[in-house]
């Protein structure tokens, strides 16, 4: 199947000089949920404002749905609902007619059953009559999310869905968003929480300084950046590591004052009982141990340091 999102060579150099994007290539499929996680500066709102249509692109080309953004954005933008960082609703309006309004928007007919669907959908049904200005900060971001399907979109831009909101809520958010998904609506979202995008993201995008560092799939980075390392500190330096140790995946410092044993958190057996076993039969005494897990967080906080 093609792709629903295809973005080739995608440039854009602002006015002031500054390269937000520099040549992203990127292929989104119908239904995954995308995170793309990057520090502040990084191009994300840039490259969503692109996808959008929203901004004019300097070079390279953006599909959506098959229909080009510069050359179609009506049909293009048409495929996009687009959920912002700020709230932005009438506070005087009902829920019920915030969606209808928007809708409109859109030049789509009326289609109340649908709209009665996504409000159920986000659990705001029996909310509908409710002014805006009374709801809660969740729900308020709620008829953000109920406002942007109100087009019935394929694709759900939904910018920091989770910035400064509290744990409770943002559980609940995922909730939402993989509800969603599970409807048939591909998800991209951006975000600075490692742990959301591990958490939701079939798919991870890192970028920084307006390219495209790694994409992968969320589980496939987990298994290769998911090792653990032992670090064991010796009563007497070693010198050279004894052949009967060879096997193991152990480093020795300089020093020979330690050595780091690295395993797969995900292997049956870690290994470290028979290790620790044959270090003794070896006469090599261990002062301390320390665990390190590598997470996303290393993986992220790596690629954007060599790219800085
Ligand atoms: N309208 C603009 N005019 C000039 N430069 C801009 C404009 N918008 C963004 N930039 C610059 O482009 C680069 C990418 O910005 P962008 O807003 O896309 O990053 P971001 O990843 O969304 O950051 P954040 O996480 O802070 O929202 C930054 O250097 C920013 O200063």
């Amino acid at each position: 199947m093609a792709p629903i999102i295809e973005i080739k060579n995608l440039t854009k150099t602002y006015g002031s000089g500054t390269h937000a994007l520099d040549h992203v290539n990127l292929n989104i499929e119908k239904g995954e949920i995308i995170a793309l996680l990057g520090p502040n500066g990084a191009g994300k709102t840039t490259l969503i404002s692109a996808i959008c249509g929203m901004i004019k692109i300097s070079s390279g080309t953006v599909t959506v749905g098959g229909f080009d953004v510069e050359k179609e954005p009506r049909k293009a933008r048409a495929q996009i609902g687009l959920v912002p960082q700020e709230i932005a609703l009438d506070i005087f309006e009902t829920v019920w007619n915030s969606v209808r309004l928007t809708r409109g928007l859109f030049g789509r007919k009326p289609d109340d059953a649908y709209l009665e669907e996504v409000l159920k959908s986000l659990s705001l049904w029996d909310k509908k009559d409710a002014k805006n200005m009374a709801l809660s900060g969740g729900m308020k971001r709620r008829v953000m999310i109920a406002k942007a399907l109100s087009h019935q979109p394929k694709v759900l831009f939904l910018d920091e869905p989770t910035a400064g909101v509290d744990v409770a809520l943002r559980r609940d958010m995922w909730d939402v968003v993989r509800k969603l998904r599970d409807s048939g609506v591909t998800i991209i979202l951006t975000t600075h929480y490692i742990e959301e995008a591990e958490e939701m993201a079939d798919r991870i995008g890192v970028i920084n300084g307006g390219k495209i560092l790694l994409v992968e799939n969320t589980a496939t980075l987990m298994q290769s950046f998911g090792r653990k390392t032992l670090k064991l500190s010796l009563v007497e330096p070693l010198a050279e590591l004894p052949a009967s140790l060879s096997d193991y995946d152990l480093q020795r410092s300089q020093d020979g004052l330690t050595l780091t044993y690295t395993y797969d958190t995900r292997a049956e057996r870690s290994g470290i009982t028979r290790m620790i076993a044959d270090l003794a039969a070896a006469s090599i005494s261990v002062r301390d141990l320390e665990s390190h897990q590598s997470s996303l967080e290393d993986v992220f906080l790596t690629l954007v340091e060599e790219t800085a």
